[in-house]
């Protein structure tokens, strides 16, 4: 097809790249040109003549794939955790040598999700207390999830804007990882249960009332309009997108 997108999918045996791999096929505008496994070389993308990666691989292998990415001139949509903040800044100055070349760490490529990460971090100012919970599959190998450590970011920024001191807490003896992880200043708690797929509770609790904002991916098919979304943008928008939010019309 003229014009297409040569998309090249990372990790294209897993979970994720396995889905992905189906969806940029089944996409009119795309043509899947690699799909790469743990031991295939990152040369095999060049000489398939991708111009984008989709990286759904593990948090060792994600930053070398993109710098690999970058420096040969293709887009990436980025899935995979452990993007932190050192790392990021690290690739901001690689994309600065490397005009034009666009790249997206979604955290979450689910639309639903996104938007109820930033319905928190809009919520948040509001109430005394904020903690998060996310609930995932027991096969994940890192906690917490991306999700988490975005949406606790988020609320933490909001908050801070805001003037607000941290959640009241008077706990003075726990058991280590009783009170959670502490994220910017917000806990999150982490749960890993069979027949799980990725969930997340964001509770928001002031004097007599409680706000729950949840989300729920009962199926990888969920990640997928992101994914499509992130191939279709990220060529158009040069430099690091951190979260799909940046790709999306959220208002004010
Ligand atoms: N942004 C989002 O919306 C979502 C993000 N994720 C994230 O995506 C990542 C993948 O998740 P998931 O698919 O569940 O994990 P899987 O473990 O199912 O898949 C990871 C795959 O990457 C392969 N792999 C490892 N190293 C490399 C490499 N250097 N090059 C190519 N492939 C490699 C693994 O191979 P092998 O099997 O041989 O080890 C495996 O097949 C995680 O970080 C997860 O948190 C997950 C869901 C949604
Ligand atoms: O590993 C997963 O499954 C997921 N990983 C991402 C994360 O860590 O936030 C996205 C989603 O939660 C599923």
């Amino acid at each position: 097809m003229t014009n297409s997108i040569a998309v090249a999918v990372l990790g294209a045996n897993g979970r994720m790249g396995s889905e992905a791999v189906r969806a940029v096929e089944a996409a009119e505008d795309m043509e899947l040109v690699a799909a790469l496994t743990r031991n295939d070389p990152l040369e095999q993308v060049l000489a398939a003549g991708a111009t984008h990666i989709v990286d759904l691989t593990v948090p060792d292998s994600t930053e070398a794939n993109v710098r690999f990415a970058v420096e040969n001139g293709l887009h990436a949509v980025v899935g995979t955790t452990g993007w932190t903040d050192a790392r990021r800044a690290d690739l901001t100055e690689l994309l600065a040598g490397a005009e034009g070349t666009g790249v997206l760490i979604a955290p979450n490529f689910a639309l639903g999700s996104v938007l109820a990460s930033a319905f928190a971090a809009r919520a948040a100012k509001y109430f005394e207390s904020v903690e998060i919970i996310e609930l995932h599959h027991p096969n994940k190998v890192d906690a917490p999830s991306g999700t988490a450590v975005r949406t606790a970011e988020l609320i933490a920024a909001e908050r801070a804007a805001a003037g607000l001191p941290a959640s009241p807490d008077a706990t003075e003896t726990s058991l280590a990882g009783a009170r959670g992880a502490d994220v910017d200043g917000v806990r999150v708690h982490a749960v890993r249960l069979r027949g799980l797929v990725a969930h997340q509770e964001v509770l928001l609790g002031s004097e007599g009332e409680q706000l729950t904002l949840r989300h729920d991916s009962f199926d990888r098919a969920s990640f997928m309009p992101g994914v499509l979304l992130g191939l279709r943008q990220v060529g158009e928008r040069p430099g690091l997108t951190y979260g799909l939010d940046g790709y999306l019309d959220l208002g004010a």
